[in-house]
């Protein structure tokens, strides 16, 4: 800014992203808040600061720091992470969503098997059936309305037909519909060939749909009688939708309008209440709910099921989804337990289920079990981690005090030499809950969550203790902080050594986080310090190539004399275990390429010869070792400096 001093400047700035000042965006207000605490270790680390007093301080800081993280507010939290899960799940459907059919009430009427029950009904002024109880949505009109459990005759306007429905028909209306919306073959004139059976004392067999019915059908009125309804497309439409909940009413007990509970409890659900509004408005059916009682009872399993609404409720009741839930849908009957969600720890409750999902699913699934013996070689960093990580996780009690196990361990040394694997071997004999995370899986999904996926990874793996948290290529993610990286990236690694030095220093905590790395000199420093037990994984010796070149060839057919084991082992001098894999693979193909082009499609795997000594010295002209003299160079520099090796 032109005229303006330095001093100026720096005054600007300070207000600008002064915390307090309310100008700052939460993603200034967090690093603000992430450099306090940062700094507040830092005077502690220096003995600025006595240990209570960054005690009381980190607290706070955590607490404000957490408020920004994890508030909804857009304006004053970063907490946004669920809109992109949010926006994926929007176009899902589920058991909740109402189904539209292309059906109209017009196009309902030009059907015609409509057509034909009108002409029918109008000459033997039979009873129509409303279109109720169909779990479509006709239009926009209905909404999947049940007018189970009412009966109903009047003149239908419209139709100019008397008007009456029963549940029988209305079931079978159902059935109709739903076989005329999903095209199903049907009789001669699309209706069931034979009616349906009674589904109930009040419910007469249906004369609408026996085709040829004249006369006027005979109408079981039920035990609550019949009511008449004069109605106009409007009203019915209205009819319909308040039906709807008039008829699910009936179902759990139908006695909306009514005293609703023989418990002696008042208590009426939003749903009841406004059945009984919607009742009032309709005063001109007024018996319409004395009746459903009986009927609904009687529907209650001929028709749709009321979804745990038929239950006795009460301010003291437990809440009932109106969702269907799995096992109803399958035994059909549906049990009163409703499922209990999973107990969530109270440490998570500040965590999106989302994101704790989206951790938990990375705890590592015990795949293919390894075992210490599959490692070859490396003698001393296997009895090294098996200290630090399996007997301390077996005897905590031993391992306590001076004899407590450091937190972080760092393996770094060339490429392919079993880093990765002496991960999977913790995994699988550590007996603790495995995380295995990588740089990736943090920084992949949604820009701006990856502090928080890294919070909640901590949180959960303090839930499952003991735990073992595997970073691999953790340099990727822990690199040395520059100027030019990327803002998120940068809050990723800041929040990453604040949780590892959480987890590395408590000592009730039982994590261990174990890092992978092929390029330690990379790592930034404030993490070399927290992965206190750094262990150099150098390329196999002698005994451990001829130890993976046995074992690999303990499963293959070969003939290996013992000479031409060594003279193997001495020409692989500076080959990584993942090397030796490859010779010996490519050593594996000899016997194939030896057969005759001819006879490849005949042979069978007994006549293919032995893997032999010359495969190998085939082997060795085309593989080569993949790390350089000068780069091992580097590998044992850094570990004289910085490795806990021998
Ligand atoms: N010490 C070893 N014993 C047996 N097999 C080994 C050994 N080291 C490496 N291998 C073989 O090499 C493969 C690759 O090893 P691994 O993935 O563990 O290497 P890494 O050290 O993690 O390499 P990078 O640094 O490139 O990730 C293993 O699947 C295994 O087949
Ligand atoms: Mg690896």
């Amino acid at each position: 800014m032109p005229g303006m001093s330095g001093a100026h400047l720096g005054e600007w700035q300070r207000r600008s992203f002064d915390i307090s000042s309310g100008s700052c965006t939460p993603e200034q207000t967090a690093d603000a808040y992430r450099a306090h605490i940062l700094a507040i270790q830092y005077a502690w680390a220096n003995s600025q600061l006595s240990l209570a007093g960054m005690d009381s301080l980190l607290r706070t800081y955590s607490e404000r720091y957490a408020a920004v993280l994890d508030s909804d507010d857009p304006r004053t939290g970063l907490n946004n992470y669920a809109e992109g899960a949010l926006h994926l799940a929007r176009s899902q459907r589920n058991h909740s969503d109402k189904w539209e059919s292309s059906l109209t009430t017009a196009s309902v009427l030009e059907l015609p098997c409509v057509r034909n029950m009108v002409r029918s009904a109008t000459g033997a002024g039979v009873s129509l059936v409303a279109p109720a109880d169909v779990n479509i949505t006709v239009g926009q009109e209905c909404e999947g309305s049940s007018l189970s459990g009412l009966v109903q005759s009047g003149t239908d306007p419209l139709f100019n037909t008397p008007l009456l429905w029963t549940t029988s028909e209305v079931n079978s209306a159902s059935s109709h519909f739903q076989g005329a919306a999903a095209g199903r073959p049907r009789g001669s004139d699309g209706f069931p060939s034979q009616p349906p059976s009674s589904v109930g004392p009040s419910v007469r067999a249906l004369p609408l749909f026996s085709q040829h019915s004249s006369a006027p059908p005979q109408i079981n009125p039920g035990p609550a009688g019949q009511q008449v309804f004069n109605s106009n497309p409007s009203k019915r439409k209205a009819f319909y939708n308040s039906g709807g909940e008039a008829s699910r009413g009936g179902a759990y007990g139908g006695q909306a309008g009514q005293e609703p509970r023989g418990s002696g409890t008042n208590f009426k659900t939003a749903r009841e209440q406004f059945f009984v509004d919607q009742q009032k408005k309709h005063s001109h059916q007024p018996q319409r709910n004395q009746q459903a009682p009986g009927l609904a009872s009687t529907l209650g399993g001929a028709t749709k099921k009321s979804l745990g609404a038929n239950r006795p409720r009460g301010t003291f009741s437990k809440f009932v989804s109106p969702m269907p839930r799995q096992e109803d849908e399958v035994d059909g009957a549906g049990s009163d337990s409703t499922p209990e969600p999973p107990p969530v720890d109270a440490r998570l409750k500040n965590f999106e289920p989302k994101i704790i999902e989206l951790i938990m699913s990375e705890i590592m699934d015990h795949g293919p079990p390894v075992a210490w013996d599959d490692i070859a070689g490396l003698e001393f960093a296997k009895a090294t981690i098996k200290e630090i990580v399996v007997w301390p996780m077996l005897r905590p009690d031993i391992f306590t005090g001076l004899r407590g196990p450091p937190k972080g361990i760092l393996l770094f040394g060339p490429p392919g030499t079993g880093k990765t694997l002496i991960g999977k071997c913790i995994a699988c004999q550590s007996g603790a809950t495995f995380f295995s995370i990588s740089a990736s899986s943090l920084t992949s999904k949604w820009v701006g969550e990856g502090e928080k996926m890294v919070r909640a990874l901590f949180a959960i793996a303090r839930c499952h203790q003991p735990a073992v948290i595997f970073i691999d290529e953790i340099d990727s993610l822990l690199s040395q902080r520059t100027d030019g990286e990327h803002d998120s990236s940068r809050r990723i690694k800041t929040e990453f050594l604040v949780q590892l030095d959480g987890a590395t220093t408590s000592a009730d905590d039982r994590i261990l986080v174990v890092g992978a790395t092929n390029r330690p000199q990379e790592i930034d420093e404030a993490a070399r310090r927290r992965l206190a037990k750094r262990l150099y994984i150098p390329l196999p010796e002698e005994n451990a190539r001829r130890q993976i070149i046995s074992k690999l060839m303990a499963r293959e057919k070969s003939q290996l004399a013992e000479d031409d084991l060594e003279s193997v082992v001495t020409g692989t001098a500076g080959f990584s275990g993942a090397d030796m894999t490859g010779l010996c693979r490519e050593a594996a193909l000899g016997p194939i390429r030896s057969i005759q082009l001819s006879d490849i499609a005949t042979i069978t795997p007994d006549q293919v010869r032995p893997i032999l000594h010359r495969d190998f010295q085939e082997a060795l002209r085309v593989v080569r070792p993949s790390v350089s003299v000068k780069d091992l160079e580097l590998y044992e520099e850094w570990n004289k400096t910085f490795g806990c090796g021998l």
